[in-house]
């Protein structure tokens, strides 16, 4: 990572020594850098093509899915050659999901261009699309070969992506880290308005999921603990049809983890002014922290509830959350009763209506 690494894009990905490159970008981002990057990689004498798709969270499907894997085996990519990423957490997640299945597996190059991306989903291995039923529910682990994060690209990224990729920067903090997340309440401004503070937290947020999926790469343990707020997030975006117009997957995790702190409060174990303190964070940096601040609303309890019960952490039938002993504590809360989800979700409802 680090800032204008793009332009030495060619030399370090033909560093792969592979033969074809396919290029997946969005409508977005492909006009912006998609002729340059594949300028570089045939300078360095590899054979390109570009395949684009349509920007937004209803691009990870299977429709889209099976148009990347035809359009990789129309550019006759080998097992040795490469798929090469280049967008946010949609194109990453879509594009690496077709190299795990395609060929039954071809080389990924991950070029994150989102904080998002650049922070938590173009690292670990975890690639998918989502389904009717839920986020992410069919995918594979597929690790890629490089990740290329470029920090000068987010110069210009939209502020709603912007604050969409901090609410997993403040993850980290959140998780097992209370000196990152003070740090964050101090430096946040400097991450948005991209002085030093903004490498700081890219790299500080690689190194901590890097030491996580370490050791847990497929999520038998610990690795659970990266899904802090995404139960309830994913839950939201399913409900609101994977609409980013309405909710981006880094707005619906802050939400989420709000709710994650306040269930904890609810259920005695972690300390209110923390529950509090995460909240005015988030909302300080521009962040939603309540279901009444979903556009068009957040469904019924019984939909949030029939939306988690297809949370890939599930077992027996039973939901698994992670919660928090306060902030930089978290821990992973195997079989919690639906009654108490059922509640809490209740009082959230009545709560948060303006
Ligand atoms: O890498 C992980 O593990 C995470 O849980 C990181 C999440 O922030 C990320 O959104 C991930 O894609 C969610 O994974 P999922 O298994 O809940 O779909």
């Amino acid at each position: 990572m680090g800032r204008g690494l793009l332009g030495e894009a060619g030399s370090r990905i033909a560093a792969l020594e592979a033969r074809t490159a396919a290029i997946v970008t969005d409508g977005h981002v492909g006009p912006l850098y998609a002729e340059a990057l594949a300028a570089s990689l045939q300078q360095h004498g590899l054979r390109v093509s570009i395949i684009t798709l349509p920007p937004g969270e209803a691009t990870k499907s299977y429709a889209s899915l099976e148009r990347v894997c035809d359009a990789v085996l129309e550019a006759k990519v080998e097992r040795g050659d490469l798929v090469v990423a280049l967008g946010g957490g949609v194109m990453g997640d879509l594009a690496g999901f077709a190299a795990a299945v395609v060929r039954r597996g071809v080389r990924l190059v991950q070029v994150p261009t989102t904080l998002l991306s650049q922070v938590d989903s173009s690292v670990g291995g975890k690639t998918g699309i989502n389904s009717l039923h839920g986020k992410n529910l069919v995918g594979a682990f597929h690790q890629p070969s490089l990740v290329l994060a470029d920090t000068a690209l987010l110069d210009t990224l939209p502020i709603r992506e912007m604050r969409a990729g901090y609410a997993e920067v403040v993850k980290y903090g959140l998780i097992d880290d209370p000196d990152f997340f003070a740090w964050c309440e101090a430096n946040w401004r400097g991450v948005f308005d991209g002085g030093p503070e903004r490498d700081e937290a890219v790299a500080q947020s690689c190194r901590a999921k890097a030491a996580v999926v370490v050791k847990d790469e497929r999520e038998d343990g610990d690795r659970a603990l990266l899904n802090l707020g995404h139960t309830f997030g994913h839950a939201l975006e399913r409900i609101t049809y994977y609409d980013s117009a309405r909710l981006v997957h880094g707005e619906g995790v802050a939400i989420g983890m709000c709710q994650a702190f306040r269930f904890s409060v609810a259920l005695g174990v972690c300390p209110p002014a923390d529950a509090e303190r995460v909240e005015a964070h988030l909302s300080e940096a521009g962040l939603p922290t309540r279901l009444a601040q979903v556009p068009g609303g957040c469904g019924t309890v019984d939909e949030l509830l029939d939306a988690m019960a297809q949370d890939k952490k599930v077992k027996g039938g039973a939901l698994t959350f992670i919660l928090v002993r306060g902030i930089g504590q978290s821990f992973i809360a195997r079989d919690v009763p639906v009654a108490s989800v059922r509640a809490f979700l209740q009082d959230e409802n009545s709560t948060s209506r303006p």
